[in-house]
């Protein structure tokens, strides 16, 4: 006997019912969920700031690495972590399910429960999305509409030599999480206390919309970039999209304490998931030197962390590495690549 389901139109229901929409954005939406596309209204002064990002069982997680409320968190945050990286506020968001039978509805429930408690904190609405059989795993593709301030948005291509480069929490925590929880040996629900850190910095990054909005709002020229595929990365496409140098200085990559101590135990290079493990969700960005201490008050006033970790000099699209011992090695070009 099958176990007996809910239509197309049930499970979207199911799924989307008993949602709040923020009281701020009630009167913005001029058509919301339930028709054939919804209608949100703009405001003048602001401008638009749109994007889309899938996940993909098996690429982007396992049933061994995400619990399923995992995966409706970290769908949304990153994609609100690309607005952040504009400089934007996050307002309306829209999800697109492709579902396999091996996903019961009360797991699909769990992703929309993970994606409502996010969306919720950040006065988001769901305003539509899509919801289709799948032959193969499960994927769901999150688009997030949001604003700022006109003319305003922090590109990746504002870097200018005698920039500093600044990255807005510690690196390399996710990467080293999906270490910790591709171990088999314990499971996803029997991840040791002292790394259970790590693990939810991997489940459930936190979008850093608050540094994004600070940035936006200083007035200073600043490049941006979130780090979804690795710092190393990154920093190569502001470096490519500004046309300029970027040099990374290894003692000043911030790494918690955490992924020290486990890099230590597992025998394995922390730089290493700093560099290139990537979907830490921190922002990577350049401001020039001279707003350096006002950019420095401003975040610890709001107590948010700003760490310093190089320059920007002239030249032909290039990121170095100074060394420990000031020794410079180019920084590959790598990270995490969906067809390499
Ligand atoms: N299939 C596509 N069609 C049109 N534009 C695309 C497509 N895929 C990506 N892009 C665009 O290419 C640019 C780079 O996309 P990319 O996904 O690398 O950036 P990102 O979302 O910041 O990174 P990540 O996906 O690693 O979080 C973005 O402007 C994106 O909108
Ligand atoms: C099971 C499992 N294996 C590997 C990874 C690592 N990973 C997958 S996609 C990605 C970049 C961000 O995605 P995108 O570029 O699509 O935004 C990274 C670092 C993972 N999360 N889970
Ligand atoms: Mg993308
Ligand atoms: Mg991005
Ligand atoms: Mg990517």
């Amino acid at each position: 006997m099958t176990e007996k389901r809910r239509d197309e139109f049930g499970l979207i229901s199911y799924l989307t019912g008993g949602q709040t929409i923020p009281q701020a954005l009630k009167g913005r939406i001029a058509v919301g969920n339930g028709d054939d596309a919804a209608v949100v209204a703009g405001r003048s002064g602001y401008d638009w700031v749109v994007c889309c990002d899938s996940m993909i069982e098996d690429v982007h997680f396992k049933r061994q690495t995400m619990l399923p409320s995992d995966i409706g968190h970290k769908a949304l945050a990153s994609n609100i972590s690309d607005i952040a990286a504009m400089g934007g506020m996050p307002l309306f968001y829209l999800v697109s399910l492709g579902l396999p039978r091996t996903w019961t509805e009360e797991e699909v429930a769990e992703i929309y429960k993970g994606m409502t408690e996010l969306a919720m904190r950040y006065d988001m609405a769901l305003i539509g999305g899509d919801t289709v059989a799948m032959p193969g795993p499960l994927t769901i593709t999150v688009m997030v509409l949001g604003e700022m301030e006109q003319g305003r948005a922090l590109r990746r291509s504002g870097a200018q030599p005698g920039d500093l480069v600044f990255v807005t929490g510690t690196v390399g925590n996710s990467g080293a999480g999906l270490d910790v929880l591709l171990q088999e040996r314990w499971g996803v629900h029997n991840i040791p206390n002292e790394w259970e850190f790590l693990a939810s910095c991997h489940r459930r990054p936190e979008p850093r919309v608050d540094a994004g909005r600070m940035l936006a709002q200083s007035e200073i020229r600043i490049a941006l970039n979130d780090i979804s595929d690795g710092l190393a990365s990154e920093a190569w496409e502001i470096a490519e999209a500004s046309d300029v140098v970027l040099v990374l200085d290894e003692a000043n990559i911030p790494l918690g304490d955490c992924i020290q101590r486990y890099a230590k135990v597992s025998r394995k290079d922390p730089l290493q998931w700093a560099f290139y493990g990537g979907e830490d969700y921190q922002l990577i960005g350049c401001a020039p030197a001279a707003a350096k201490e006002k950019l420095s008050e401003m975040f610890e006033k709001a107590a948010l962390p700003l760490y310093w970790i190089g320059e920007v000099q002239e030249g032909k699209a290039q990121v170095w590495l100074r060394k420990w011992n000031g020794k410079l090695t180019q920084l590959e070009k790598k990270g995490y690549n969906h067809f390499t």
